[in-house]
């Protein structure tokens, strides 16, 4: 059975249990290759559905400009993960002049978000070529719709979800600090992004709040002070982490 127990810790004010889940138990699910995998492992899976590869994920989310990128990075390092930023995957389409490129340009230029098919499939191909079984996925899942897709095609939740909680103003002053060269770090897209964000983010992260998944972060602090938070919270869940 993929059932683990979490410690309940000072640091995850938004836990509303003190157990939960790692997958779903449902009774079939479909891997990312389309194979129908039962409960007991028949027929055998390829990939990360079986249940000796299926990776731990953590989503992590918060507003544009929150230091997700940014923690990740550490994550990642400190910790052993691979760090697969949706927005970095995204823009790596636009560059490649992939079929969807200039969909996606346009489609981040105004804020909103690409249809989930497309960015899951961007995921999907990444974790299927890396070998690791951790996973830090960045800036993704941002609607619902983005979730339920993504739960449904995969057959898995993530086992914890960062959120990096931040003000407004101090998002925009970081956004428009970035100097990247991005086409949505503007004053007039941020805006919209805060707008994408209140309404379709929130959900889900509300929903995950509901399933006890939620660690939030305040995201106010130097990059060093947050990550110490951070890490206790990675330092509490090593017993889930394989
Ligand atoms: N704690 C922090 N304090 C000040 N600036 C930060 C902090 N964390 C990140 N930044 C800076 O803010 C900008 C946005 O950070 P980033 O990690 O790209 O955020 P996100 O991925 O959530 O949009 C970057 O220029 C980054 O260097
Ligand atoms: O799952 C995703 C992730 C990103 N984006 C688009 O890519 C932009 C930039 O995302 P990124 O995560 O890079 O922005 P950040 O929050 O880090 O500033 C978003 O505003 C969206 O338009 C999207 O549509 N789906
Ligand atoms: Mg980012």
């Amino acid at each position: 059975m993929w059932r683990i127990w979490r410690r309940v810790g000072s640091l995850s004010p938004l836990f509303s249990s003190p157990k939960s889940s790692i997958l779903r138990q449902a009774p079939y699910r479909l891997n990312f290759l389309g194979i129908l995998s039962t409960e007991n492992g028949t027929p055998a899976t390829i990939g990360f559905f079986s249940k000796e590869k299926t990776p731990f994920i953590a989503f992590v989310l918060g507003g544009p400009g929150s230091g997700k990128g940014t923690q990740c990075a550490k994550i990642a390092e400190a910790f052993g993960f691979t760090h697969l930023s949706a927005g970095d995957l995204l823009r790596k389409e636009i560059s490649s002049n992939s079929e969807n490129g200039a969909m996606i340009l346009a489609t981040i230029t105004e804020g909103k978000i690409v249809p989930s098919g497309v960015t899951i499939k961007l995921i999907r191909r990444e974790m299927e070529s890396i070998e690791n079984n951790k996973f830090l996925i960045d800036g993704f899942p941002r609607s619902e719709e983005n979730r339920i897709a993504f739960e449904r095609i995969t057959g898995v939740e993530p086992n914890i979800v960062l959120f990096f909680d931040c003000p407004e103003d101090e998002m925009v002053k970081r956004v428009l600090g970035r100097k990247q060269g991005r086409v949505d770090d503007n004053i007039d897209t941020i805006k919209k992004r805060l707008k994408v964000f209140a309404a379709l983010n929130l959900p889900v992260i509300n929903h995950y709040t509901r399933r006890g998944k939620v660690y939030k972060i305040n995201a106010v602090g130097t990059i060093d002070e947050v990550f110490e938070k951070v890490r206790q919270v990675f330092d509490d869940c090593k017993q889930m982490i394989k």
